[in-house]
């Protein structure tokens, strides 16, 4: 059958056809975003405004400008890599399979970059310049860093200053304590060493080889595996002040969580081939994280 052309080109279209077609490019964008990363992302940056205390209107705004952001880095990622995404036949990408155009594709990544900094602003300037450099650093993976050994300098940066963006959208704006951007940065390695790894045949194929696929996908997932634990034990002391009698019940139970999820992680990556089920399991680990944060009343700032 034939594909319906990219971009709407083509002739005359019933207002039935007109439906038709931007639906299917609302779930092709959506498609394109990484969703699932999206929504968990999204999810994190509710979970850490709630726990720095924002009011209503802020944890909403902070909440909308991290969607809006992730989306736009999902789908310029997704744009940017459609030549070699088709080279390798990737089902999964939905520019690639050509469902909608690169130009949409653009147009959309541009307009919810332009709409996560304008939902940004009102949250401060110093909000919106953390938030810039969280994008700026990801957008920076997307156009070439991923293919070089410093791949996973830009989660490392974007995930580290992540956490202060919740406390730098407070009225009383503060950049996180040292031990938070610890955190986020170690989680940070550990997406990005678990994300690649079912890609890693088709990655060298098409030129691209990052810090993961020089360390080996059983390396990698070895050393994802060690960043959770690093995170969670820069969330168990740090959101205590370093006072280990002082931890809630409740904080030694999701870190004991995420020790098994670490553990699980290990087991699996040496017993089975890697698949995306590394990556989700780092993904659990984060949230598990921030929801510590949130049930335990850690603090965020220092
Ligand atoms: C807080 C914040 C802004 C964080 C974002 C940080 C960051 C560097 C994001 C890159 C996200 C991304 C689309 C990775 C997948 O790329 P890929 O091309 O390696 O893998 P794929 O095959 O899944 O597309």
């Amino acid at each position: 059958m034939p594909r319906p052309a990219p971009d709407g080109a083509g002739s005359r279209h019933s207002p039935c056809d007109v439906r038709a077609s931007s639906v299917r490019t609302i779930r092709a964008l959506w498609g394109s975003s990484h969703p699932g990363p999206t929504l968990v992302v999204t999810a994190l940056a509710f979970a850490l405004g709630l726990s720095t205390g924002l009011e209503p209107w802020r944890l909403a705004v902070l909440t909308a400008a991290v969607f809006a952001g992730q989306i736009s880095v999902g789908i310029s990622n997704d744009a940017l890599d459609a030549p070699r995404d088709k080279a390798v036949g990737r089902e999964d990408k939905p520019i690639a399979r050509g469902v909608i155009g690169e130009r949409t594709a653009w147009v959309a990544a541009s307009a919810t970059l332009v709409l996560a900094l304008t939902l940004s602003a009102p949250l401060g300037w110093r909000m919106l310049s953390a938030h810039a450099l969280a994008l700026g650093s990801a957008w920076a993976y997307n156009a070439g860093l991923k293919s070089t050994v410093v791949s996973i300098v830009p989660f490392l940066v974007s995930f580290g200053v992540f956490p202060s963006l919740a406390t730098l959208s407070a009225p009383d704006p503060a950049f996180a304590a040292a031990w938070a951007w610890i955190a986020g940065a170690a989680l940070g390695a550990a997406v990005h060493l678990t994300n690649v790894l079912p890609d890693l045949d088709d990655d060298e194929r098409t030129g691209v080889r990052g810090l993961p696929h020089r360390l080996g996908a059983r390396t990698a997932t070895l050393v994802a595996a060690g960043a959770v634990v690093l995170g969670a034990v820069a969330v168990l002391v740090g959101s205590s002040a370093g006072e280990l009698t002082a931890v809630p019940v409740v904080s030694w139970v999701f870190f004991s969580a995420v020790v098994v999820v670490a553990l699980v992680t290990v087991w699996r990556a040496v017993t089975r081939p890697p698949t995306r089920a590394l990556f989700r399991l780092v993904m659990l680990a984060a949230l598990l994280l921030a929801t510590q944060l949130v049930a335990s009343g850690g603090a965020l700032v220092a």
